[in-house]
């Protein structure tokens, strides 16, 4: 527990404790041994509008996080998966989306001993459409036995018409999508985020799956703190891979996505890496 805490906590949300970096293996580019900066410091969606947000996801070498769309894959060992469940210990909510919650039907709580309810995090999943079976749902199953607070759902729609739904094992919440793109389920991350702080929600840890990790490397505004276990296997072609878009500056090929104030520690047989998301130039 000391070595789990000693590599995160600079990296959790500001309540969880003192914010250095300690005795752990540190980088030598930018910011490398300096503490990283106070929470929300460079962000255009302010400290009052959204939660602090931690990316989190285990990978393997070659970039996967599972071994095909829709399959439950672990790559976590037994050390690494005590990690997450520190690292849920100390937010207030867990965000997936509905493409993990299908196939995983995940518990999504912390399995500490004597963990109370109320210091347990608010499962979240992102449904748009209502694809997601809750009443058969281990996280209804859960909240039903005390193991879990009630998930909250979140789907794609006026809330004019539709107002919260508030039910024994779940709760429904309804966020207008976004009008900018395509696709009308598409629902954007500052208003998912700031309906998540508006219910009282200060930290919330963002397990994945592909697609929203992916979309929000792309958005370093939106993201506090990332923090990847790295297992030490190839899962192959045809996985699942975290992948943000191309960018593209001036017909150039650039980098999507790069950390700075690094840490990285080992767990077991994986590692286990800590950073800032770096803004764009
Ligand atoms: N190794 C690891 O740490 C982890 C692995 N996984 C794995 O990842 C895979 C799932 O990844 P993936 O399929 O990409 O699924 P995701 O969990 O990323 O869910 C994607 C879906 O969520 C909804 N969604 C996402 N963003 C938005 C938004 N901004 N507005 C509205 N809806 C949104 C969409 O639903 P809709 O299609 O209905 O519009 C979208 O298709 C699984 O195999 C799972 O096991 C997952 C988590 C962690
Ligand atoms: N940390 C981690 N390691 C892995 O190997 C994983 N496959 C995941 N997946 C995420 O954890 C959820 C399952 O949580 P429960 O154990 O059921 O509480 C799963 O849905 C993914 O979000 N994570």
């Amino acid at each position: 527990m000391a070595e789990v805490s000693e590599l995160a906590e600079p990296y959790l949300p500001p309540a969880s404790g003192p914010r250095e970096l300690q005795h752990v293996c540190k980088d030598d580019s930018e910011g490398a041994g300096q503490p990283p900066p106070p929470a929300h410091q460079d962000e255009s969606q302010s400290a009052q509008e959204r939660p602090f947000v931690t990316l989190t996801y285990a990978s393997s070498l070659d970039g996967m996080i599972s071994l095909s769309p829709g399959l439950r894959t672990t790559l976590s060992g037994p050390e690494t998966k005590n990690v997450t469940h520190y690292l849920r210990l100390h937010h207030d909510a867990i965000l997936i989306g509905v493409g993990t919650a299908i196939p995983d039907d995940p518990s999504l709580n912390c399995r500490y001993p004597s963990v109370s309810l109320d210091s347990q995090p608010r499962p979240v999943v992102v449904d748009p459409r209502k694809r997601f079976d809750v009443h058969g749902s281990k996280l209804a199953q859960l909240a039903v036995q005390g193991m879990g607070k009630a998930p909250w759902l979140i789907h794609a729609g006026d809330r004019k018409g539709l107002d919260e739904t508030k039910e024994l094992a779940f709760e429904r919440i309804y966020i207008d999508s976004d009008r900018d793109t395509t696709s009308p389920s598409v629902i954007a991350w500052p208003l998912i985020l700031r309906a998540l702080k508006q219910k009282g929600v200060d930290s919330v840890m963002i397990e994945g799956g592909a697609t929203i990790i992916s979309t929000l490397l792309c958005m370093p505004e939106l993201v506090d703190s990332v923090i990847v276990t790295i297992a030490p296997t190839w899962l192959g072609q045809g996985g699942v891979s975290i992948a943000p878009a191309a960018t593209v500056v001036d017909r150039e090929r650039r980098n999507s996505a790069t950390l700075k104030q690094t840490a990285w520690r080992q767990f077991g047989a994986d590692a286990v890496l800590c950073g800032r998301m770096r803004l764009a130039d």
